[in-house]
């Protein structure tokens, strides 16, 4: 079976002669969850700048759905763009817009009907909590519900992937263990998963795949041992 993503030998060197990625492998199965961390200047941006096509590789190949982004044409952008949703940590929400705005507008741009965008933003939100927040302006939100909007707004379109780079690094720590298990539950419905974070505690207590850089170099990626660290006799979900 094709992967969703495959990284193959990718490495991005800068015109500053900074070596960003060096020669970086991995797959990322549909709907699999994976972290990426590392130190600060690790690459963990830059690879996945890669993967929604705001940049592209100097050597390698990052294939989407089987195809190169490499040799991605201009006019397949906004096509890609669609499939690969992205949460930032500064949402980057329209303030003087509504929520329920700021959340339609990617399937405006995509011509998606009138009544179906209504249809879709109200479920997308309620799934999110917000279902009563619709016509609040983002401004006047708390910062972990702005973060639920950007989800939402990079979710509404039911991508095959979403990318988040550092989603929870504004938010207090039970407010980030809340959004990163909003996160978590949507490859169970068909959305695969990338979170780039150095939050190591909450990291091991996701218990998801883990791909670590280091300068650039993908160091390891594991999974959590099944049946490690825990409590209270549980069984492990996975
Ligand atoms: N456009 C650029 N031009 C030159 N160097 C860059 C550029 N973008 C990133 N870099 C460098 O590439 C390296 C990797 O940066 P990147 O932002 O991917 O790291 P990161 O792991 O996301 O770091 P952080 O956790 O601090 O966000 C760093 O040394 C950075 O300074």
């Amino acid at each position: 079976m094709t992967a969703l993503l495959q990284f193959d030998r990718v490495s991005r060197r800068f015109v500053s002669g900074q070596q960003a990625l060096l020669d970086v492998s991995f797959q990322l199965a549909s709907a699999d969850f994976s972290f990426i961390t590392g130190h600060s200047g690790a690459g963990k941006t830059t690879l996945l700048r890669l993967v929604y096509a705001a940049d592209r590789a100097s050597s390698g190949s990052v294939l989407f759905e089987g195809r190169n982004l490499g040799r991605l044409r201009r006019g397949a952008l906004p096509t890609h763009r669609r499939r690969v949703g992205v949460v930032f940590q500064d949402h980057r929400l329209l303030m003087d817009r509504s929520v329920y705005d700021n959340v339609a507008l990617p399937l405006l741009i995509a011509g998606v009907k009138p009544s179906e965008i209504g249809k879709r933003v109200r479920i997308t939100l309620e799934r999110l909590g917000l279902g009563d927040r619709l016509q609040a302006r983002p401004g006047l939100l708390s910062t972990g519900e702005q973060q639920r909007v950007g989800i939402a707004r990079a979710i509404v379109g039911q991508p095959p992937l979403l990318v988040a780079d550092e989603p929870t690094g504004n938010l207090d720590p039970q407010l980030a263990e809340e959004v990163m298990g909003l996160l978590a539950e949507l490859p169970a419905q068909g959305t695969a998963v990338m979170v780039a974070s150095h939050d190591l505690p909450l990291i091991k207590r996701m218990r998801k795949r883990v791909l670590v850089l280091d300068k650039g170099r993908l160091i390891d990626d594991f999974r959590p041992e099944p049946e490690s660290e825990l409590e209270d006799g549980q069984e492990d979900p996975a």
